[in-house]
């Protein structure tokens, strides 16, 4: 798994972003329920086929902090990896989303609103004002940045 680290400041007090990236695989539909059966096939095309296609989407879970004096670490990485397991593998992993994940059941699949889902996810479970950033790769070229705004 990959682990990737980044520092900035002043020496007394260090402020660093660490990321985890996690892998998973699901499958999903664009379709919006406030759309006509046409305008959900003009706007989505063949992510609107009825029934579905995958990915193996990859998340990068970024989080901020001083690093710790005594321990040298912003976060343990390993508690990140828990985190990571409850808030995205847990409710996603080998999914339907729009018929497996409640929150995707009037909220259409796409990659900005599965970003938003998983920090919402993920900032109940870090400790306060640690989360950064959630960078969802839904395919290689496709890739959706959210930062909590
Ligand atoms: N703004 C968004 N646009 C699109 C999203 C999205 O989440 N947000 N999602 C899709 C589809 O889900 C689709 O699966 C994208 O796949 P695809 O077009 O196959 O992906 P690539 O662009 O990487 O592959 P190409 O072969 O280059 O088409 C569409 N739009
Ligand atoms: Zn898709």
């Amino acid at each position: 798994m990959e682990k990737s680290l980044r520092c900035v400041s002043s020496k007394a007090e260090r402020f660093c972003y660490i990321t985890r990236v996690q892998s998973f695989s699901a499958c999903h539909r664009l379709h919006s329920k406030s759309l006509s059966d046409e305008e959900n096939r003009r706007i989505f095309g063949k992510c609107n086929n009825p029934n579905g296609h995958g990915h193996n989407y990859k998340v990068e879970v970024t989080v901020q902090g001083k690093i710790d004096q005594n321990t040298g670490m912003v976060m343990n990485l390993t508690d990140l990896q828990q985190y990571i397991e409850e808030a995205i593998m847990k409710p996603l992993d080998h999914r339907n989303l729009d018929l497996d994940v409640p929150y995707f059941a009037n909220t259409v699949s796409t990659t900005e609103n599965l970003a938003v889902y998983i920090w919402d996810n993920m900032v109940k479970l870090l400790p306060p004002n640690m989360l950064y950033e959630i960078k969802v790769h839904e395919t290689d070229k496709n890739i959706v940045v959210y930062r909590g705004e």
